[in-house]
């Protein structure tokens, strides 16, 4: 197959930060994405509805002239959460998800979760109306070895939220483990899994072989090449309950080639052609749709998109090594392969 024609695409997990690093970043996944689900980890968090409306806002603002994309905000989950404020949010169609991260779990979470029956009565709320519920699902307490975070939420926050809350729809965020696609796997329609680009990609010798590659660094971390393949496997299966969040998380380099590097891989450049490789690599570019375009969709119970895009296969596609932004230079991702997939818009 040498052209490959999809609805167009959504990223389900997208951070888009604020400011300068907005400006920059934006056109990245506007030019091949329709929608995304943002992360609401901004410092100070997106935390009421008010606060989704006006960074909506600042993203539409600063979308390139004519672009056709539309943000779907979330709301950053705290112990202070007033259940009236999500539910008029999502009646509103404002807001279509709540992020719910551990406290201390990854950027910017210190504003997150740590007693979890102090969010029940929100979860409670959520249940009823249908909201979905994005977990960053790794626990942090510190005798828990950083490879195994993923799993023992799964078992100690997960499964408990999930029985204690009938009915509570729930994304399992980027995805890391051969555990979790086993427990998205158990559930029914109510549990869904966003699985990210690199994740597909990389493993951990990527990140520590050879020197300390910190552009391969994010959270989860990623973990051993089983865990990979199981992802890539997942990703492939034409399942509904997997689909595409890129997790396409910028950090300037300045502070990423750092002393305490900070966690995130930026693809938002080069994901669409990643991901063509990869399910081609698998004999799988017949599902890459389902993946991108269709499953994500159904699970926010939203209309798939009707705009079209078209990737056709030739000579290795150069994208650039960095964004250039108003904050600082980001380094895109580098698959470590030739991209062959062309992404027309
Ligand atoms: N994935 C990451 O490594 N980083 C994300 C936060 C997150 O999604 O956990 C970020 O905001 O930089
Ligand atoms: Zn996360
Ligand atoms: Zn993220």
């Amino acid at each position: 197959m040498t052209k490959l024609t999809i609805r167009r695409p959504d990223d389900w997990h997208l951070h888009l930060r604020d400011g300068e690093m907005l400006k920059g970043i934006l056109p990245e996944t506007s030019r091949h994405f329709a929608r995304a689900i943002i992360m609401p980890n901004l410092v100070p968090p997106v935390v009421t509805g008010d606060q989704a409306a006006a960074y909506r806002d600042r993203i539409l603002a600063a979308l390139p002239e004519g672009a056709a994309f539309e943000p779907l905000m979330t709301l950053y989950l705290t112990e202070a959460t007033d259940p009236a404020d999500v539910a008029a949010a999502a009646a509103s169609g404002l807001v279509k998800a709540v992020k719910l991260y551990p406290a201390g779990a990854t950027t910017n979470s210190h504003s997150g979760v740590r007693d979890f029956d102090k969010v029940r009565p929100v979860l409670e709320r959520m249940a009823e109306i249908g909201l979905p519920l994005c977990l960053h699902g790794e626990v942090t307490d510190s005798d828990v070895d950083i490879f195994d975070r993923e799993a023992v939420f799964i078992d100690r926050v997960l499964d408990p939220i999930r029985r204690a809350t009938p009915g509570l729809r729930v994304v399992m965020e980027h995805i890391t483990t051969s555990d979790a696609v086993a427990y998205a796997r158990s559930a029914g329609d109510d549990l869904g899994a966003t699985i990210t680009t690199h994740h597909l990609v990389i493993n951990r010798n990527h990140i520590l072989v050879g020197g300390i590659k910190p552009h391969y660094y994010c959270l989860p971390v990623a973990k051993r090449e089983s865990h990979r393949l199981a992802l890539r496997e997942a990703a492939t299966s034409g399942e509904a309950r997997f689909f595409l969040g890129t997790d396409s998380a910028p950090h300037i380099d300045a502070l990423k080639e750092h002393a305490c590097g900070c966690a995130g891989c930026f693809t938002a450049t080069n994901t669409l052609s990643i991901l063509a490789e990869v399910f081609e690599q698998e004999g799988a570019l017949d599902r890459l749709e389902g993946f991108t375009s269709l499953n994500g969709p159904r699970f926010y119970r939203l209309p798939p998109n009707e705009a079209q895009i078209t990737l056709t296969r030739g000579a290795p596609v150069i994208y650039p090594d960095k964004i250039q932004t108003g904050a600082g230079p980001v380094t895109v991702f580098d698959p470590g392969f030739p991209l062959h997939w062309h992404v027309n818009n």
